[in-house]
């Protein structure tokens, strides 16, 4: 495997034909900073180049899945000013803008069969992944993806703005963001989004992610393997284009708001527990 940098919030490991990424931070429920985007990214990049993968698992850790982009981080983007940054459009190009294109594309473009075993909620940047990806399974009815944006003065991300209506329907995006309520178990299940629930404990994360991989190799044996990629890429053209477009309009759109200052207000109000999500 070629050599990356390693990373304390998330670790990777290969077994046979499945590449495994594992969210291993569960102690601020598995929140994310630009860096470990990124960091996530290349590691799919890795994946896909690597001939003897054919399935990219994505697991987590405790009890969140996770909650999405760390505002410990997002404070620090915000204090990065000095000579660094001509302007606030500047700064926030780099800081939210490059990281947030780079690692949506990578999820879409991705080649290999994207598995999210989804052991708890999901927020935000995290949950938009989560809907980008092939196949999800959970662990119990506990799971919940929650798209906060209209709380934290934002707009869709991720491609959120075409994932969420293709996966649940128009209608129900479109309540569910509007007045930034969870998509819980029952909306997931009605949608055929979730295709299996493991039904086990909110505390064992780690029995979860060992039956279900268990379970993962017993389904590929005997499989001709290059079939799922081929099978991947056709059933990915339906709507590539689309994804590819609203990538970049999602991130444009978002600009202005980072901009203009309200997403920091609120995210600040998040980490001193002045806001929080009804869920
Ligand atoms: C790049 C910009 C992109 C933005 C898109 C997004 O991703 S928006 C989504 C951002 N995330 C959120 O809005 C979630 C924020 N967290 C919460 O609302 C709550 O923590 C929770 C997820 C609803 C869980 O609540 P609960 O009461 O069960 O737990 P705690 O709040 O006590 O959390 C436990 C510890 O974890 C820390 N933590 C949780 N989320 C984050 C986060 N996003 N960033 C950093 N840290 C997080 C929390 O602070 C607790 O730590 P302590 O040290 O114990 O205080």
């Amino acid at each position: 495997m070629p050599e990356i940098r390693q990373n304390e919030k998330i670790s990777h490991r290969i077994e046979g034909p499945f590449f495994i990424i594992q969210l291993i931070n569960p102690d601020n429920l598995n929140a994310l900073e630009g860096e470990d985007y990124i960091y996530l990214g290349e590691l799919l990049e890795l994946a896909d180049k690597n001939p003897d993968v054919y399935f990219t698992i994505l697991q987590s850790s405790g009890r969140f899945f996770s909650s999405g982009a760390d505002f410990k981080g997002i404070a620090k983007a915000q204090e990065d000013n000095g000579a660094k940054y001509a302007s606030e459009t500047s700064k926030w190009l780099s800081n939210f803008v490059a990281r947030n294109v780079y690692v949506t594309d990578v999820f879409i473009k991705h080649s290999k069969v994207l598995v999210c075993c989804l052991n708890g909620p999901a927020i935000g940047l995290s949950a938009a992944l989560v809907a980008l990806c092939d196949i999800v399974y959970s662990m119990n009815d506990k799971v919940y993806l929650l798209y906060p944006f209209a709380n934290l003065g934002l707009v869709t991300e991720g491609g959120t703005a075409i994932s969420l209506p293709l996966k649940f329907g128009a209608n129900t995006t479109y309540e569910r963001l509007m007045f930034n309520k969870p998509f819980n178990y029952d909306i997931m299940t009605k949608s055929a989004f979730i295709s299996k629930n493991f039904n086990m404990p909110s505390s064992n994360t780690e029995a979860f992610n060992a039956e279900l991989l268990k379970e993962l190799k017993g389904k590929v044996e005997g499989l001709y393997l290059p079939s799922c990629l081929g099978m991947k890429k056709l059933l990915k053209s339906n709507h590539i284009g689309s994804f590819n477009e609203i990538n970049s309009m999602e991130v444009n759109e978002s600009l202005k708001y980072w901009v203009d200052g309200e997403p920091l207000r609120r995210f600040s109000q998040l980490g001193s527990k002045q806001r929080k999500h009804r869920l």
